[in-house]
C-alpha cells in the first residue's frame, strides 16, 4: 500500500544530500505498531512538511528523535553519519536537531536572555560561572542573524505570541549552534504545529523567520494539519499513513486534493452543509444583551435552534472570549443573558451544564479531558450520576455507550480502557466531542474545536455537529479558522475591537469574504 517516495529532479535543496534520513523506523507501544518502518530525508535549505491523519505516528517519530522514545528498529541518519536508537535522554540535539513543540517550552517569567543562555548553562558539566556578557552578546547576535526583534532582557509574558514563537525557533537552532562548536553546520528544526497558537495575522512573521532558516541552509521539519499552510510554505512534503510513510511530494505541483488523498487514501469527500432550518419563530435558544467582558463591548446576539454561527476576527477583537463569556467561565462585566425566554441568573459552568448550554474549550489537553483517566472515565464524567444506581455506577452500559461513541468517531484506538493521555491529540477531540453531544445538549458553544485534528476526522466532526444542528441543537463557534467558518456556519459574525463589524450570511461565506471582512480597514 505504500507509494514508493517519489523523487521528482529539481534544483538546490531538493537534490542536496540529505541533513536527516530515516529508514524503516519501527516502534510499537505494547505490541501495538505506531510506526511501521517509517522512512524520511530532510535536505539542507528546505522547510519539509510531515503530514498524516491523527495517530499516523508523526509525534511518535519526533518523539523517538527528540530521545523520549526509544525505536524498536531502523536506523537514522544525520550529516550522514548512521546512528541507531536510543539516543538518550537528549535525543539527537547534540547532532544538531533542535525541537520545538506546540507549548513553545518557555516560563512565562523567565527573560529571552535567561532562556537563550539556559542550554549552554544547563549541559555543562559541574559548576560552571556564567560569562553573561558574553551570553548576552552571543545572544543578542544570534537573535540579530534571524531579524528576530526582541530584547534579550524582555520576560517571555511581555512579548507577542509571535515573538515567543520565534524565540523558541531561534533558541532551538543556536542552541545547537553552540553544541557543534567550531564550524556552523546545517541544523534541522522540528516544528509541531508551530502556529495553532499564533494570530492569523501574525503566522507570516514566523513563516519569513523559516525562510531565513532556509537561506542559512538549515533545513525544517514541519508538522501541520493546515494544507494550505504546508502548501504555502514547504518545499517538500511527507505524508505518514497508518504507521507508514504513504509518499514523498514536491510541494510545487502538489494540489490540496493529492494530499488528501495521500492522508486519508481516498478521495476528499466535501460534506455538503445543506440547507439550514433555522427555527427563528420561536424564543432564541441563547441570548445576550449589552454583553461585555475583557474585550466583548455592548453584544446582542440571539443563538436560534438549527444555526451554526460562526464567530471570528483578530486575536484580541474578543471573539475568543465569547464561549467562555455565555458558559460562565468568567463572569461578564455587564450585561444579560437569557436562555428560552428564561432570564439567566446563575451564569456558572455547573449552572450552564445543567441548563445543556456545554463548551469545548480549545485547549482539549488542559481544560477538556483528563489525561490519566481511560477514554471510557472521560467520557462518563459528564453522566455519571445519571448511571448511577443508588451508590452504585452502571459501568456496563457506560462501556457499551462509550464503545459504541468510539465506534461511531472513529476514535483510533476504538477502545474504550485505553489511556486518554496516550490518544493522539485529534482522537481526544472525537472522543471529548462525542461525550458531549451523548448528553444531547441544547447549546453548543465551540472554541477552535478542530484544532490539531486531521482533514478525515474534521469531516466527521462537523457530520456530527450538523447532525445534532439538524435535531434541533444550536452551536456556537469561535475561531480563525476561515476553512472550518466555510464548511460549517450558517452565518458569522466578525468582530472588530470587541463589537460586531459585520455579519455574512449563507453562501456568502468564503475565506475572501472572511478575510476580508476580518482585515478590513477601521474607516469600515
Ligand atoms: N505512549 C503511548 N502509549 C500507547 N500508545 C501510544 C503512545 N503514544 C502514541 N501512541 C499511539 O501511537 C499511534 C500514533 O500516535 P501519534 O501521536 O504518533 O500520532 P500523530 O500522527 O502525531 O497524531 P496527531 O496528529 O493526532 O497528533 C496512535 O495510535 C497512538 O494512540
Amino acid at each position: 500500500m505504500t507509494d514508493p517516495t517519489t523523487t521528482v529532479a529539481s534544483s538546490g535543496a531538493a537534490t542536496s544530500a540529505p541533513l536527516l534520513r530515516v529508514t524503516g523506523l519501527h516502534k510499537s507501544f505494547n505490541g501495538v505498531p505506531a510506526l511501521r518502518g517509517v522512512d524520511l530525508d530532510v535536505r539542507p535549505g528546505e522547510v519539509h512538511g510531515l503530514l498524516g491523519a491523527n495517530g499516523s505516528g508523526k509525534s511518535t517519530l519526533i518523539k523517538v528523535l527528540a530521545g523520549f522514545h526509544d525505536a524498536d528498529s531502523g536506523t537514522v541518519s544525520i550529516h550522514g553519519r548512521d546512528l541507531s536508537s536510543p539516543f538518550g535522554p537528549r535525543g539527537l540535539r547534540e547532532e544538531g536537531m533542535g525541537f520545538v513543540h506546540q507549548d513553545l517550552g518557555l516560563a512565562p517569567a523567565g527573560t529571552v536572555l535567561e532562556h537563550m543562555a539556559l542550554d549552554n548553562v544547563g549541559h555543562a558539566s559541574g559548576f560552571r560561572r556564567v560569562d553573561w556578557t558574553a551570553e548576552r552578546t552571543r545572544v543578542r547576535e544570534l537573535l540579530d542573524r534571524f531579524e528576530v526583534e526582541v530584547d534579550v532582557d524582555a520576560t517571555i509574558d511581555m512579548l507577542t505570541p509571535v515573538q515567543r514563537a520565534m524565540v523558541a525557533v531561534v533558541r532551538a537552532v543556536g542552541g545547537q549552534e553552540r553544541i557543534a562548536g567550531g564550524e556552523r553546520r546545517g541544523q534541522i528544526l522540528v516544528l509541531d504545529e508551530p502556529t495553532v497558537f499564533l494570530p492569523r495575522h501574525e503566522v507570516g512573521m514566523l513563516f519569513a523567520l523559516l525562510d531565513r532558516l532556509r537561506a542559512a541552509g538549515d533545513a525544517v521539519l514541519l508538522v501541520s494539519h493546515d494544507l494550505d499552510e504546508i502548501l504555502q510554505v514547504t518545499d517538500r512534503i511527507t505524508v505518514f499513513r497508518n504507521g507508514e510513510t504513504a509518499g514523498t511530494r514536491h510541494t510545487q505541483g502538489s494540489t490540496r486534493d493529492d494530499l488528501v488523498q495521500l492522508i486519508l487514501g481516498a478521495r476528499d469527500e466535501h460534506v455538503a452543509k445543506g440547507a439550514a432550518v433555522v427555527h427563528d419563530d420561536r424564543p432564541p435558544l441563547l441570548s445576550a444583551r449589552g454583553l461585555t467582558g475583557n474585550r466583548i463591548v455592548d453584544l446582542d446576539l440571539d443563538l436560534h435552534a438549527g444555526e451554526v454561527v460562526g464567530i471570528t476576527g483578530l486575536a484580541g477583537s474578543g471573539f475568543e472570549e465569547l464561549p467562555e463569556l455565555l458558559y460562565g467561565v468568567r463572569a461578564p462585566r455587564a450585561g444579560t443573558v437569557v436562555q428560552e425566554g428564561q432570564p439567566v441568573t446563575d451564569l456558572r459552568p455547573a449552572a450552564s451544564m445543567a441548563r445543556g448550554v456545554i463548551l469545548i474549550p480549545a485547549d482539549r489537553k488542559g481544560q477538556g479531558g483528563v489525561l490519566g483517566l481511560t477514554v471510557m472515565e472521560n467520557m462518563s464524567l459528564p453522566f455519571l450520576t445519571r448511571r448511577a444506581r443508588g451508590f452504585r455506577v452502571d459501568w456496563k452500559a457506560i462501556e457499551a455507550q462509550a464503545q459504541e461513541a468510539c465506534d461511531r468517531l472513529n476514535v483510533v484506538p476504538p477502545r474504550p480502557e485505553a489511556q486518554f493521555g496516550h490518544l493522539s491529540g485529534g482522537n481526544q477531540q472525537k472522543a471529548l466531542l462525542g461525550k458531549w453531544l451523548d448528553t444531547a445538549p441544547r447549546v453548543m458553544l465551540l472554541s477552535e474545536p478542530t484544532q490539531g485534528v486531521d482533514i478525515g476526522a474534521r469531516r466527521e466532526i462537523f457530520k456530527l455537529i450538523r447532525a445534532a444542528v439538524a435535531e434541533g441543537m444550536s452551536v456556537l463557534c469561535a475561531t480563525s479558522d476561515y476553512e472550518q467558518l466555510v464548511e460549517m456556519a450558517d452565518r458569522v459574525i466578525v468582530l472588530d475591537e470587541g463589537r460586531i463589524r459585520t455579519e455574512i450570511h449563507g453562501d456568502d461565506i468564503t475565506k475572501d469574504a472572511l478575510a476580508s471582512a476580518v482585515y478590513a480597514e477601521e474607516a469600515s
